[in-house]
């Protein structure tokens, strides 16, 4: 039986660097910038979660495809990361829950893949070097092709200082009626992904999730009693605007931001962040909870975080800690309850050690007494 000829493809990085491999998913070309995730499990997650919008995803597991793509496992309505570089793309998948192949999804949606890449050496490349910004193109490249794609690489406009937002949120606000005798929580949308309104409605809201630009009075307008900044992608200094909606909502109702709502809560106080070499994306970060002394997994998937020592007048203490690095993974404002983490509560895919957290939330949620107890006390004078 003649083997199947696997159609060509190249990986080209901004230094220099290229890689040959197979290409698969839509045919095309795409440019992002690259970024490693260790997690076993969960493609379908990763690529439709809107925080990888505009980044490229190499997978350190190297067996992709095999369990196809399920409609229940959408992170949001389409993928939103760049591109997919894998070690071994699985054509078939086998699994009763899966309607569709992750080749005909990514066809669909208009993903680049390329596969045959030797993947351990490009995670080991960007641990060493720090995220870089790379090219997949589909077809037999000659030499000054190759030269003329690292320049495209290397051209392409970073992702640090934009704002992302616009691309990401919902153009409209929406409720999901379902649970409306529950407590109200608005959720401000940089890019959420569905497991955490799926998690505030089990813990027991309801949600509303209204689009980046809502400003603070129509957000009060809808009477919560709650609110969450969510996830969502590029660096969270882009979208000023944001940090003034966050600080003028601060101490307004109980707030828990989450990834880049948690990011947005640290610059809206003045603080500051910065870029990680590499970034953390994967299910399986040692994080520490400094209020109970235990150790949580957790799911992340940042490339940014918040430096707590920048945040002016002690207004936040840190809570959790990541134990690879050191970085800041949670904090808590020191008189509201308002607080915030750095990695993925919700765990989509991943272990859910921290999942109390929505639980703890919404007790804060059932215990505020309304609209008007939080911000006497700031006219009080306490910021
Ligand atoms: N998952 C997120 O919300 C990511 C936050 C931000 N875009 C970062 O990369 O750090």
């Amino acid at each position: 039986m003649a083997l199947l000829k696997k159609p060509p493809a190249v990986l080209a990085l901004e230094d220099g660097t290229v890689y040959y491999g197979y290409a698969f998913g839509y045919h095309g070309e795409t440019v992002g910038e690259i970024v490693f995730n260790t997690s076993m499990t969960g493609y379908q997650e990763i690529l439709t979660d809107p925080s990888y919008n505009g980044q490229i995803v190499t997978m350190t597991y190297p067996h992709i495809g095999n369990y196809g793509v399920s409609v229940y496992d959408m992170e949001s309505n389409k993928p939103f990361a760049r591109g997919f570089i894998v070690r071994e793309f699985s054509r078939v998948a086998s699994n009763h829950r899966a309607n569709q192949d992750l080749q005909s999804f990514m066809e669909e949606h208009k993903i680049v893949g390329i596969e045959g890449i030797d993947t351990r050496a490009l995670t080991r490349r960007l641990r060493q070097g720090g995220v870089v910004k790379g090219v997949i193109r589909h077809g037999e490249l000659s030499k000054e092709a190759e030269a003329e794609l690292v320049e495209r690489a290397r051209r392409h406009e970073d992702i640090d200082g934009r704002d992302m937002t616009p691309e990401v949120t919902t153009p409209l606000p929406y409720a999901r009626p379902t649970f409306k005798d529950n407590p109200r929580v608005v959720v401000i949308d940089f890019g959420i992904k569905h497991s955490i309104v799926y998690k505030l409605e089990q813990a027991g809201a309801e949600v509303i999730v209204v689009p980046a630009q809502t400003t603070p009075a129509q957000i009060m307008a809808l009477n919560p009693y709650g609110l969450v900044i969510s996830n969502g992608p590029g660096d969270p200094d882009g979208p000023k605007y944001a940090h003034d909606t966050v600080w003028q909502m601060l101490g307004l109702l109980p707030t828990y931001g989450i990834c880049l709502g948690h990011q947005l809560l640290g610059l809206a106080v003045g603080g500051k962040t910065y870029k990680l070499k590499h970034g953390h994306h994967g299910a399986n970060t040692p994080v520490k909870n400094l209020v109970t002394g235990e150790v949580e997994i957790t799911s992340q998937n940042h490339n940014y975080a918040v430096d707590i020592g920048s945040i002016p007048g002690g207004q936040f203490r840190a809570t959790h800690i990541n134990l690879n690095d050191g970085t800041l993974e949670g904090m808590a404002h020191t008189r509201y309850p308002v607080y915030s983490v750095q990695y993925h509560p919700e765990a989509s895919p991943g272990p859910h050690d921290a999942s109390y957290s929505f639980r703890r939330f919404i007790e804060e949620v059932n215990a505020f007494e309304g609209a008007t107890a939080l911000p006497a006390a700031r006219a009080l004078g306490d910021l």
